[in-house]
């Protein structure tokens, strides 16, 4: 049944802890092209529980890869890939609800960590989705 402020839940505010970011491994072999690193970009939730408020996640790479806006409509909301530098990656996630509007923010994909013997290099940041009056 809709409520009297159509269809949003005034004075409600939701927040869904995420994390989102990098693991990167250096490659085994020495590749022909250059190539030195694996590394994947990922978004989750804090704990790992299920975002079903998601509608797909994009993640825009360097123009140098081939098809450089990679986009997953169902998790694990990721993308993997391999290379030989560090750049900054956008993400664009996109929600269920149509009116709340996209999320976008960047992140480094980060191969080298401070201490060598730190393997993988997870580089990562804790957020939040905030929705206010929602839907
Ligand atoms: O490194 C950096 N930018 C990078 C952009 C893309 C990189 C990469 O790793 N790759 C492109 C992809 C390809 N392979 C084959 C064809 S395209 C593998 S690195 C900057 C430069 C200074 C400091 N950081």
């Amino acid at each position: 049944m809709e409520n009297a402020t159509h269809g949003r839940m005034r004075g409600v505010t939701i927040v869904k802890p995420i994390v989102y970011g990098t693991v990167a491994r250096l490659l085994s072999e020495k590749r022909e092209d250059g190539h030195t690193h694996s590394w994947t970009l990922f978004l989750q939730s804090l704990e790992g529980e299920d975002m079903p408020y998601i509608h797909q996640v994009e993640f825009r790479l360097h123009d140098s890869y081939h098809t450089p806006t990679r986009i997953v409509t169902k998790p694990p909301y990721q993308v993997s890939e391999t290379g030989w530098g560090e750049f900054e990656a956008g993400v664009k996630v996109i929600f269920i609800d149509q009116n709340e509007r996209p999320v976008q923010f960047y992140h480094p994909i980060k191969l080298f960590g401070e201490d060598p013997d730190k393997v993988p290099v997870i580089y990562q940041t804790y957020d939040e989705f905030v929705f206010i009056d929602p839907s």
